[in-house]
């Protein structure tokens, strides 16, 4: 079995930038104590990007780097990775991915407020309109294990964190 080694779960958050993968992150880990590795930083702090996308003003992973990073600390288990992208990683090492969504006028708002404009805005909101990172997710994973999350206020996270609270208690029974 992949997860036979692992003292705790590995859990993939991912969706499109501005879905709310951070905040969901920083709760989960507040109440369950599992490891946040936010792909970007760790990318940055372990100098995993290759070059810079001028255009998109975001760094372009360096990617067999970057996993053969983490190799040992995800075949232990106990982490959530949090990256709006998720066709690169090893299938093996998750035992669960969640996909959040978000409706595109939500998106539209979150991201002009972070500062987004022009051809990265319009993308990324294409992004989410065509639930390209769902349609990734369920293309790089088995079906069952793929779950889609609305996250459009805080009720949505609330009902979140505790679904994803209570698939952790029942993997640990
Ligand atoms: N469930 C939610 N309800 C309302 N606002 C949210 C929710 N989740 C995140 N946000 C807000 O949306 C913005 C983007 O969230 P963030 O967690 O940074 O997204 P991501 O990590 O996916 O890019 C932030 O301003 C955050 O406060």
């Amino acid at each position: 079995m992949a997860n036979a080694k692992r003292i705790a779960p590995n859990i993939l958050v991912t969706g499109t930038p501005g879905v709310g993968k951070s905040t969901l992150c920083q709760k989960l880990v507040e109440l369950t104590g599992l490891r946040w590795i936010e792909i970007s930083k760790v990318a940055k702090e372990n100098e995993c990007i290759e070059e810079w996308d001028h255009e998109y003003q975001c760094g372009v992973l360096d990617e067999d780097k970057l996993m053969d990073g983490l190799e040992d600390t995800m075949a232990n288990g106990g982490n959530i990775v949090d990256y709006h992208s998720c066709e690169f990683f090893p299938e093996r090492w998750f035992d669960i991915v969640f996909v959040l969504r978000v409706d595109n006028t939500i998106l539209y708002d979150r991201l002009t407020s972070r500062g987004y404009i022009g051809r990265k805005l319009e993308d990324n909101i294409d992004c989410e309109i065509f639930q390209t990172i769902l349609e990734e997710a369920q293309s790089s994973y088995k079906k069952e294990i793929v779950h889609e999350l609305q996250n459009r206020n805080l009720e949505d996270l609330e009902n979140n964190l505790q679904r994803i609270c209570l698939w952790l208690q029942q993997w640990f029974e």
